[in-house]
C-alpha cells in the first residue's frame, strides 16, 4: 500500500533542469525543518509524531470512543479549522457515503465550524430523541465560533440530562495548561485531550484532535498511525531525486516562479472533497502571507467539469492541476447490455464504473495539458485508514518544505486575526472601543458615497 507523486505531465511546460536545481535548496529546507530551526520552528512537534505519539493518551482515546460509541446514538464534534478539517476529511473518505443513516453507527456531526442560527437550529432537530455526546475541540480555547456553540450544546446537554450526567458526555480536546477551554474542563471535570503545543491546528489531525472522532466513527485508528509512520520513514531523506513529497514541493515553486497562481485539486471520488477542504487550509494558511504563495483551490471532477470545467480549459491561465487519484475502487460496478441501446452507451457494456471514472480523468488530464495546464499526480494505490495516514504526512511535509522554499513562515497565520478583531469591535467587545470608533467613521464614509 502507498502513496505516490508524480510529474511526467508537468514535464512538458519545464525542464528537468530546474527541478535539480532546487535539490539544494530542498537539503537546506529538509535541515532547518528537522534541526528544529528556521521561522515557526516552535510549531514542529508534528515532524516526528507518528512515531514519537503519547501511546498512553492514544489508548485513552480508543477507550474513549467505545465508551461514546456505547454511550450515545450521536457525537457532536464542535471545532473549526484544523480543529475539524482533519476529522471531518478522515470520515467522509473512508466510511460508508452515508455513514449517518446507517443503522449501527454511532453518527457524527460536527459543529462550531460556522456562525449560523438555521445550522444549530437544524441540528437540534436533527438531534431530538437522540442521545448525545459531545467533543469540543479548540487549541487556544478562546475561537469564537466554537466557543458559541459549545455555550448553545452545554446548555443543551445540562437541560437534556442535568449537570452530572453531561459532564461524562463532555469530552475536551485543547491546550495541556492554557485556555479557557481547559479552565472550564478543570473546574467541570471533563474528560480532556491534549493538543501539543508545539503543533498547529492544520498540522493537527493525526492527535487526539483528529482520532477521537475518527475511531468514534469505527475507523482503525492505529492503521491511520501506522500508515503515518510509513510515509515520516518514506520522506525522512533530503535527497529530491527519491523524495516524493519533497519533488511535489519544488514542482509548486517552480510553477508559482513561473507565474501559475492557482493550484486545483482534482479529486474524482466524492468522498475526498473534505481532503480537498483540509488541504486547502493545510497550504492556504501556511503559505498565503507576505503576498505570496499558490491560492489553493479544489475540484471534484466530474461533477465539476459541468460546471468549471470551461474556465480550466479555457479561461485564464493560472492553474496548476494535482489529481488525487485512488488506483483501484473497492467497489465494482459492471455496466451491462440494454437491448435498446436508446441512450447509446451499449459501447461501455462490460466496463465498470470506475473504468468509466479513470477515463474520463485521463481524457481530462490530455485535454488540461492541451489547454496549459501543468497536471501533477498523486496516487493511492488504495483508500483505507493506512493511506489516509501515509497521504496526511506527505502533505504535511510538502507543505512545510514548500513552504520554507517559499520564503514564508509556513506554521503561522497572522492574516486571520484582521476579521477577527472587525468583529468583535463591531459587536462591542470591550477593548476594542478605538476600533469601533474608526469602524464607524469607515461606515458612515461608505454610506455617504
Ligand atoms: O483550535 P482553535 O484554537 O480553536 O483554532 C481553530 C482554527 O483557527 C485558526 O487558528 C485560525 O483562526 C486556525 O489556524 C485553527 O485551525
Amino acid at each position: 500500500m502507498s502513496v505516490t507523486f508524480e510529474y511526467t505531465n508537468a514535464m512538458s511546460f519545464m525542464k528537468s533542469t530546474e527541478m535539480d536545481n532546487f535539490s539544494e535548496f530542498v537539503k537546506s529546507a529538509h535541515n532547518q525543518i528537522h534541526g528544529q530551526r528556521g521561522p515557526g520552528s516552535d510549531y514542529l512537534g508534528w515532524v516526528n509524531w507518528p512515531i514519537e505519539y503519547d501511546r498512553e493518551e492514544f489508548e485513552r482515546v480508543k477507550s474513549a470512543a467505545s465508551r461514546i460509541q456505547q454511550q450515545s446514538d450521536a457525537l457532536i464534534v464542535i471545532g473549526i479549522g484544523g480543529s475539524y478539517l482533519g476529522s471531518k476529511a478522515a470520515i467522509e473518505a473512508l466510511s460508508h457515503t452515508f455513514h449517518n443513516q446507517i443503522d449501527g453507527n454511532t453518527e457524527v456531526y460536527f459543529a462550531g465550524q460556522n456562525i449560523s442560527s438555521i445550522y444549530i437550529e437544524n441540528l437540534l432537530h436533527v438531534l431530538e430523541g437522540k442521545d448525545i455526546s459531545i467533543n469540543v475541540i479548540s487549541k487556544s480555547g478562546t475561537t469564537t465560533e466554537p466557543a458559541l456553540a459549545f455555550r448553545i450544546f452545554r446548555e443543551f446537554m445540562e437541560k437534556k440530562y442535568g449537570e452530572e450526567e453531561a459532564r461524562k458526555r463532555i469530552y475536551v480536546t485543547t491546550d495541556k495548561t492554557e485556555g479557557a477551554l481547559r479552565t472550564l474542563a478543570t473546574e467541570e471535570g471533563y474528560e480532556t485531550f491534549v493538543i501539543p503545543e508545539d503543533i498547529g491546528g492544520r498540522y493537527s489531525v493525526l492527535t487526539p484532535v483528529g482520532l477521537l472522532p475518527i475511531a468514534v466513527a469505527g475507523l482503525d485508528i492505529d492503521q491511520m498511525m501506522a500508515g503515518a509512520e510509513a510515509s515520516y520513514h518514506k520522506y525522512n531523506n533530503p535527497d529530491i531525486a527519491t523524495n516524493g513529497s519533497y519533488q511535489y514541493a519544488a514542482v509548486r515553486n517552480i510553477f508559482n516562479s513561473k507565474g501559475k497562481s492557482i493550484e486545483l485539486l482534482v479529486t474524482y471520488e466524492p468522498g475526498l472533497h473534505y481532503v480537498a477542504e483540509w488541504w486547502k487550509q493545510l497550504f492556504g494558511e501556511s503559505e498565503g502571507k507576505d503576498v505570496k504563495g499558490l491560492f489553493p483551490a479544489s475540484v471534484n471532477f466530474t461533477t465539476d467539469l459541468h460546471s468549471m470545467g470551461q474556465y480550466v480549459q479555457e479561461g485564464r491561465r493560472l492553474f496548476i492541476e494535482t489529481v488525487l487519484q485512488i488506483k483501484k475502487s473497492p467497489v465494482e460496478r459492471t455496466i451491462q447490455a440494454d437491448a435498446n441501446n436508446i441512450d447509446g452507451l451499449n459501447f461501455l457494456t462490460g466496463k465498470t464504473m470506475d473504468e468509466v471514472n479513470k477515463m474520463a480523468a485521463l481524457g481530462t488530464t490530455l485535454a488540461h495539458i492541451d489547454g496549459d495546464v501543468p497536471n501533477l499526480l498523486i496516487e493511492l494505490d488504495e483508500l483505507n485508514e493506512y493511506t489516509f495516514g501515509e497521504l496526511v504526512y506527505f502533505f504535511e511535509k510538502a507543505c512545510a518544505i514548500s513552504g520554507t522554499l517559499l520564503g514564508v513562515n509556513p506554521f503561522d497565520q497572522p492574516g486571520v486575526e484582521t476579521y477577527k478583531k472587525n468583529m468583535f469591535a463591531l459587536l462591542g467587545k470591550d477593548g476594542y472601543e478605538e476600533e469601533r470608533k474608526q469602524l464607524e467613521e469607515r461606515l458612515a464614509e461608505i454610506t455617504k458615497h
